[in-house]
């Protein structure tokens, strides 16, 4: 949470002419905010209806350009697992002191309300070996402005489709930006 994913995904597909999917913004649209889903159905049904959105979102991409914003918890089910091996994944690596300051003003995130840093520090270590497993690349975001993390990321990108071709077919391993 408040990595940049929704950020730098928006500014990425721009670059690239692509469609752009938050797919919290999916959600919002098909039910409402999401705290008000938080505190009125529990946060399994935000669950399931995150994964539906998920899965929308990447069925509509396929054979598109598309860049899809996931939630920062939307990697823990198991379906959406399934579904991302078919995509690109971005993980953009981040720590606590880099966005304190964003967090302390969260209003939006009910998995942040009271202590927020430390809220995120105890889900951050449970999911990391989530995402890390399931990135193909690894973007280290703890510098830089929205616009300088794009182009490190469209370079990325390029690097990783270049060396992913070269050894075609087999995937290459997760390749680390720093
Ligand atoms: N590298 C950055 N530098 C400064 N502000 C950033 C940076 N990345 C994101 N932000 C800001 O932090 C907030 C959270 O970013 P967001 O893209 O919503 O994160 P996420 O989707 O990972 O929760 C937004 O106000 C965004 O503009
Ligand atoms: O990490 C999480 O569990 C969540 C992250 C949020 O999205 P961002 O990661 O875009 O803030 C949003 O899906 C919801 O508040 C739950
Ligand atoms: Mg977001």
């Amino acid at each position: 949470m408040a990595v940049g994913k929704s950020a730098i995904g928006r500014q990425l597909a721009n670059h690239r002419a692509a469609t752009f999917v938050d797919t919290d913004d999916l959600v919002v649209g098909q039910h409402g905010p999401i705290a008000e889903i938080f505190a009125s159905r529990g946060e399994p049904a935000f669950r399931e209806i995150e994964a539906r959105a998920v899965a929308q979102a990447i069925e509509q991409s396929l054979g598109n350009s598309a860049v899809i914003s996931l939630g920062g918890g939307a990697v823990l089910d198991s379906g959406t697992q399934q579904l991302l091996s078919r995509c690109m994944v971005v993980y953009l690596e981040c720590d606590a002191a880099t966005v304190a300051e964003r967090i302390a003003r969260n209003s939006v995130r009910p998995l942040l309300a009271g202590d927020a840093i430390g809220r995120w520090q105890t889900l951050f270590a449970a999911r990391k070996p989530v995402y890390e497993r399931l990135a193909n690349l690894v973007l280290d975001v703890r510098s830089g402005t929205v616009p300088e993390l794009t182009r490190r990321l469209e370079n990325a990108l390029q690097e990783y489709a270049a060396e992913t071709a070269a050894v075609a077919p087999m995937p290459a391993a997760t390749k680390k930006v720093d």
